[in-house]
């Protein structure tokens, strides 16, 4: 029998609203659309629970759902259910083989990419990944997976008919992030989520699993960040990137950014240069109403806070809701375990469309010892290979990544864009790196405007437009002749930002495109 697994409800009575009746919202959650279920029942007796099985087998029947039962082959099979989903502990799938009638749907719990190796050994028909958050609902004895960590496990069932879910602290506010971000390198993605309080615990769990279910349907119209970019030129980027500065003109969108202070009112500036406006705003009780009003977010933990680091997680969080583009720049998240910590909550919890950062900083963030950071900033001569390792980072944070340096390299996970252009002395000012973030969220927030996806083709225009923007106009600064050093180049950067013309971008632009399986090795 084919499962469709899409919303995979697991029951839990003791979640259920006072008053509310077991049955009542079971019937309820299949009018709402979910699509299989497992009914757990940890502390029951025997008896009570052969009762809830089978009145829940007839209405199951009725909406031509699939049961399953947890860990009980024998209840199972008193039952007639479609099968039985066992967890590492209870007994070896092989054995529950033999026991159930034959074409039984047999799935398990993994935590890692050994169970989940180990689960395909055995002949599991489908494995729940979890726990992808933490739960009130089940004491987690394994570590999290993390949404990020969803991805590897995938990789394990390419090639191969296993299903899979994730499970665990998925609900309505997290599911866009969960089904974005659960994807694998290798491009498999989940089969379905299981859902547990959200929907057991709810006072209208029809409600609740329509919009679950809502949520699902649209995700088919999510563009994969990669999957439009093979037939990008050198110069057909260049026309992109000219058209985006264009359409920023008329757009004036308006960028929120929460950056660091050492840098605000730089960063306000060059937003302003570049024909866009910005709303500095860090107060977590600000962000859902300026997700609204905002083109795009920038996320900077520079100068990070307990308080900022509130405002970050909830100004993300809303506008993926809203699906508008949110940039993070790690800065020097090497150099404490807070920001380390923080940033891993971030992008737990909101899918970044962005990620930007000096080599010191992307290696900190993937766990690489390849490049060493002093605080902000990148020491020695970066990645040996920059073209691979931004695609590959890409395709694991299933977003744009840009990589900057002398040479900057930006990604889509398909193609690499390599950009030369710039100077000197915007290595040698603080904040470079920040106002790139700024002009990158600016132009992504142009460049997305009416997005249905959390990371769009487009994402990878308004990178490479907000880095080639500020990198132009900084090289026609430095000529200036009353520039003399550091502190006289940023007011002239900031002067050459907002006169940048079309006509000194295209001859400036030192743009070289890598195809999807070119290295920096590669001559093209
Ligand atoms: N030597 C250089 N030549 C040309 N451009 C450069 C040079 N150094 C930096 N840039 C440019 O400056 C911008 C910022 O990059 P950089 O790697 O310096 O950021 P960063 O180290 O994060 O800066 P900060 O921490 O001060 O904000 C990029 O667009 C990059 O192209
Ligand atoms: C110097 C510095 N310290 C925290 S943020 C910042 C600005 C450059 O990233």
């Amino acid at each position: 029998m084919a499962i469709d697994y899409s919303l995979y409800l697991v029951t839990g009575r003791t979640q259920i609203p006072e008053g509310m009746d077991y049955l009542y919202s079971l019937e309820e959650a299949l009018t709402g659309g979910v699509t299989v279920v497992q009914i757990r029942e940890k502390e029951t007796e025997t008896n009570e629970f052969l009762e809830i099985a089978l009145a829940s087998k007839q209405l199951c029947d009725k909406f031509n759902v699939p049961l399953l039962i947890n860990d009980r082959i024998d209840i199972a099979l008193a039952v007639g259910a479609h099968g039985v989903h066992l967890g590492q502990t209870d007994m070896p799938i092989e054995v529950a083989r033999k026991l159930l009638p034959e074409g039984s749907i047999i799935g398990i719990s993994v935590n890692s990419v050994l169970e989940a190796r180990d689960a395909v050994k055995r002949g599991a028909d489908y494995i729940g990944v979890g726990a992808v958050y933490g739960t009130k609902t089940k004491a987690l004895t394994n570590p999290l997976v993390g949404v990020t960590g969803v991805g590897p496990i995938l990789d394990v069932l390419v090639d191969t008919n296993v299903k899979a879910v994730a499970i665990g602290g998925i609900k309505e506010s997290n599911l866009l992030r969960v089904l974005h971000g659960s994807t694998s390198v290798l491009g498999r993605t989940l089969d379905g989520v299981a859902v547990v309080s959200d929907i057991m615990a709810s006072e209208d769990p029809q409600t609740k699993s329509k919009a679950l279910r809502q949520i699902l349907d649209s995700y088919k119209l999510d563009i994969r960040p990669y999957a439009f970019s093979d037939t990008i030129t050198a110069e057909n980027l260049l026309d992109s990137a000219v058209d985006l500065m264009n359409a920023l003109l008329e757009q004036n969108p308006l960028v929120h950014q929460i950056t660091n202070n050492v840098v605000a009112t730089q960063s306000a500036n060059i937003t302003l240069a570049l024909g866009a406006s910005p709303l500095m705003a860090t107060a977590p009780a600000e962000a859902a109403d300026i997700a609204k009003i905002a083109s795009a977010c920038l996320i900077n933990i520079g100068t990070l806070t307990p308080e900022t680091r509130e405002g970050m997680l909830r100004s993300g969080f809303e506008c993926n809701k809203l699906r508008k583009p949110v940039v993070l720049d790690p800065v020097g998240v090497g150099a404490s375990g807070f920001r380390q910590q923080t940033v891993h909550d971030l992008i737990e919890l909101w899918q970044p469309s962005v990620i930007k950062g000096n080599a010191g900083e992307l290696a900190a963030m993937v766990g690489s010892c390849e490049v060493l950071s002093k605080g902000v900033d990148s020491v020695g001569s970066g990645f040996r290979d920059p073209v691979t390792f931004v695609r590959n980072m890409a395709r694991r944070q299933r977003c744009v990544i840009v990589l900057t340096g002398e040479t900057d390299y930006i990604s889509d996970g398909e193609v690499v864009v390599a950009l030369a252009n710039g100077d000197p002395l915007l290595g040698m000012i603080t904040g470079s790196g920040c106002i790139t973030g700024s002009c990158i969220a600016a132009y992504c927030g142009a460049a997305t405007n009416g997005s249905k996806a959390l990371v769009s083709p487009t994402t990878l225009v308004g990178a490479v437009t907000g880095v080639l923007a500020l990198t132009v106009a900084a090289e026609v600064a430095a000529r200036r002749k009353d520039v003399q050093g550091r502190g006289t180049f940023l007011p002239a950067l900031i002067d050459k930002l907002s006169l940048l013309r079309e006509e000194t971008v295209r001859n400036a632009a030192k743009i070289k495109v890598y195809g999807p399986k070119a290295s920096f090795d590669d001559e093209e």
